[in-house]
């Protein structure tokens, strides 16, 4: 008999066990024809590390965890997990390796109900429908809408869609799970629980998490480290402390909302 906890975290023998300690971006370049999305980024995820990537609209931050996800191949420079060369690999493989993500639009099944979504995810990675849907149940639980298990996805309010994107990226314990602007459309209550249950992340799951967000509260609140971009650059990387101080990036975000 499994446990509640067990349900959530372990990971089942069929799955690569994912040992990587690290997710780096390595003097990353994309093109995009003429414009240079991303201009020789280098950074390095740990696991049991909460990573920021901030940037102004259009800095490159979306372009970036693409590359770090299989969704895009780098123009140049590298991508490795761990320290193997991950060139080639698609997204599916990132994700049996244990690299997970959620994505700003939820990419939800609207016809499905929110427990199909999460279980779906379990299927893919080779789970039976049985054993998906008692680990989809014990994510949607900790993320709060196990109420809601049964409720059509597509009637869901857009900041639920974002927990049923954050339980179906869960599943099956990532070593790394990258998180594209989970904060967006939330109310200050809604980000104060957010930020509460993002930070039990690391130990929760043993791995590393990279935050993607616009709203300052959530990123200084919870990141032990953050990286900005600027125009596909990066522009600074340092503890909250430091990123607060630091000039060029005031400058980068004068004039955004705080
Ligand atoms: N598939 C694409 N083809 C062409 N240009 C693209 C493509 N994807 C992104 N871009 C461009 O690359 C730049 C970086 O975009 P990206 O979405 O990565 O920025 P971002 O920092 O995530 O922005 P936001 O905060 O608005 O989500 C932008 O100028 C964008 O228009």
């Amino acid at each position: 008999m499994q446990t509640e906890e067990s349900l959530l975290t372990d990971r089942p023998g069929l799955l690569a066990q994912p040992q990587a300690a690290e997710l780096t971006a390595e003097n990353v370049v994309v093109q995009f024809g003429g414009l240079a999305a991303i201009s020789k980024v280098s950074l390095t995820v740990r696991r049991g590390d909460i990573f920021g990537l901030i940037g102004p609209n259009g800095a490159g931050k979306t372009t970036l965890v693409n590359c770090l996800t299989g969704f895009q191949a780098p123009t140049s420079g590298r991508v490795l997990l761990g320290g193997d060369a991950t060139s080639g690999w698609s997204p599916d493989k990132f994700r049996k390796q244990g690299v997970a993500r959620t994505f700003q639009a939820g990419r939800l099944f609207k016809e499905m109900t929110v427990l199909e979504n999460v279980e779906v995810a379990a299927v893919g990675l080779g789970l039976t429908r049985r054993a998906a849907q008692l680990r989809a149940m014990a994510l949607l639980d900790w993320v709060g809408l196990a109420p809601q298990a049964n409720r059509i996805a597509g009637t869901l309010a857009y900041t639920d869609e974002r927990r049923v994107g954050i339980a179906r990226a869960l599943i099956l314990s990532p070593a790394f799970i990258l998180l594209d602007e989970p904060a967006a459309g939330m109310s200050d209550a809604e980000c104060e629980d957010l930020i509460e249950w993002v930070a039990t992340i690391p130990d929760r799951f043993n791995c590393g998490v990279l935050l993607i967000e616009h709203n300052m509260r959530v990123i200084m609140g919870v990141c032990d480290r953050i990286h900005v971009l600027d125009g596909g650059r990066s522009l600074a990387e340092g503890t909250p402390a430091e990123i607060q101080e630091n000039p060029a990036v005031m400058a980068a975000y004068l004039g955004m909302e705080s």
